[in-house]
């Protein structure tokens, strides 16, 4: 280590700070509430076992860093579970190969719509298909949040594949399982400690779990692939995998370069489909339960939704029109800080930040939850407060350091199509229907809420459905989690909303306006 970088080794001489940093809840505290930051400053480096980290905590760091010196500190660290020497797809790649990845996803996904009307009309969709579904379970009990995750799955998919699935569509649940089960896998601590020790660990059953996964979800892709190949109709591209085939077409007649090969394509679906799904159905679940929580604010929502929208479908154009409601959804986005240690990064030379040394290769952690809970930018970090969207008349304005999809070279390849999706998916469920707790029920752990993806991955999960393990949430009357859970369910039209029990769990409800 060189001299003038700060070094500090965090209590266990094992694992280091491994665990502490990664597990449920500390990613959401690290920045703020411990004293990591406050004592040793905005850039710090700790020791995940053998590996030298560098953590960015708050706006100017992150900002400095990821755009400041977007070259430096813009390649991806690739974890031992994804293959060291596999350098393929999107998010854990880097290199020629990344990049013309990440051009080819980013130019075909705007072809088919992509931050335009025809992706617009694509979300449409699913969402009429979504609440027509919540509306005809008349009488029965739905679970909202499993719904919406495969509404959002739905979307990736009409992109990539090029056609939606239905529901209940075995194919389609599998696919969806699967990209839950890996992300659980991939953040369980058993597998971030096969990371950190790929040789002593391999014998760890969720990293086995994990590579089995992989190896279904590529024989499950590489049967569509086949099935789109056979009906592939250079004159009609259906999604990007059609795209991906075409030139594949001009590689063999050598006309492109070779990172279109099978390989770079399953693992950009794949990554399309696990970075697309979860990050939006969980960003517009946990904006459900804000707004059930904080009913006025979803009152003067819908009131917004009314007078301006009146009862027609919300399109993207009418956010200029919706300032209230764009703060609102931009406010969920900072309160649900889906990614709050950022995916980490690495560096990609030397590079003297800050006064501090980082020899190239260096794997840094952005920290997103610090920045959309600096105490020096936002007026009340901990607080669901519209207001930090807002000026005084009430005009929506932007924020420097809303950066929940980060910032730089490696921002967020689906920013554009998932605030489309967070946007549309809530006016239009808000429209259509309110939320309220239980009666007797006066809080929830929203801390609990947006990292379960955390908490949740224990090594036992397996057989469970994958809706009750993302978004079961634990309630908290009294500060400590209890060992009820809450799921957010659905009831009858135009019931009266009720705390009705299903099995051992406590459900919020959801009526018809
Ligand atoms: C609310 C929803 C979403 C949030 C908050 C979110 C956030 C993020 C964040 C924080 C990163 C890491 C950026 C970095 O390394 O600095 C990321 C990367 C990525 N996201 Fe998203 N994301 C969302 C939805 C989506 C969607 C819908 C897609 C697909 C169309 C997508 C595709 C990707 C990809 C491919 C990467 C890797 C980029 C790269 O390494 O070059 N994301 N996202």
């Amino acid at each position: 280590s060189l001299p003038n970088s700060k070094r500090y080794h965090i209590n266990n001489p094992v694992v280091g700070g491994s665990l502490r940093i990664w597990s449920h809840p500390i990613p959401a505290t690290l920045p703020h509430k411990s004293s990591f930051s406050r004592k040793y400053g905005s850039v710090f480096t700790v020791y995940l076992g053998p590996k030298k980290v560098v953590v960015l905590a708050g706006y100017q760091a992150v900002k400095e860093a990821l755009v400041g010196c977007a070259e430096e500190f813009g390649e991806r660290e690739i974890f031992a579970v994804h293959g060291f020497l596999i350098n393929s797809g999107i998010v854990w790649a880097n290199g020629d190969s990344w990049k013309e990845m990440r051009r080819f996803a980013l130019t075909s996904l705007k072809d088919f719509g992509m931050g335009k009307k025809a992706s617009e009309n694509k979300v449409i969709e699913e969402c009429d298909k979504l609440t027509e579904l919540f509306m005809k379970s008349d009488g029965e009990t739905v679970d909202v949040a499993q719904l919406i995750q495969c509404a959002t799955s739905n979307v990736i998919s009409s992109l990539v594949y090029g056609n939606r699935f239905q529901y209940d569509d075995p194919e389609f649940i599998s696919l969806v399982n699967r990209a839950t089960r890996r992300l659980q896998l991939m953040v369980s601590p058993s597998v971030q400690m096969y990371n950190l020790f790929p040789r002593l660990c391999q014998w760890i059953p969720n990293r086995r779990e994990f590579q089995n996964i992989d190896a279904d979800v590529k024989k499950q892709n590489l049967m569509l692939f086949r099935q789109l190949k056979e009906t592939l109709n250079p004159q009609m591209c259906r999604g990007l995998i059609d795209a991906f085939l075409m030139f594949c077409f001009l590689q063999d007649s050598g006309i492109t370069d070779n990172h279109f090969h099978d390989e770079n394509l399953l693992k950009s679906i794949t990554n399309l489909f696990s970075a697309g799904t979860d990050t939006t159905a969980t960003t517009v679940i946990f904006g459900l339960q804000l707004l059930a929580k904080n009913l006025e604010i979803q009152d003067q929502v819908r009131e917004e939704l009314n007078r301006v929208v009146r009862g027609r479908q919300v399109v993207v154009g009418d956010r200029k029109n919706l300032p209230f409601t764009n703060a609102v959804m931009h406010e969920i986005q900072r309160m649900v800080k889906i990614a709050p240690m950022g995916i980490p990064h690495r560096t990609a030379k030397d590079v003297t930040f800050h006064g501090y040394f980082i020899e190239k290769g260096t794997v840094v952690y952005p920290l997103l939850a610090s920045v959309l809970l600096d105490e020096t930018e936002w007026e009340r970090p901990y607080s669901f407060y519209p207001a930090h969207f807002l000026d005084k008349d009430g005009n929506f304005v932007k924020r420097d350091a809303f950066l929940p999809f980060s910032a730089g070279r490696r921002v967020c390849l689906g920013e554009g199509l998932a605030r489309m999706e967070v946007f549309i998916f809530l006016a239009t469920i808000l429209q259509r229907f309110s939320f309220s707790l239980p009666a007797g029920v006066s809080d929830l752990n929203l801390c609990a809420v947006s990292f379960k993806r955390y908490s949740c991955c224990s090594e036992n999960h397996s057989d469970r459905p994958f809706s009750d393990i993302i978004y079961s949430l634990q309630l908290d009357k009294t500060n400590k989690p209890h060992k009820q859970t809450f799921v957010l369910f659905l009831l009858p039209k135009k019931r009266k909303v009720s705390s009705s029990t299903y099995q051992d769990n406590i459900p919020t409800s959801l009526h018809t306006e």
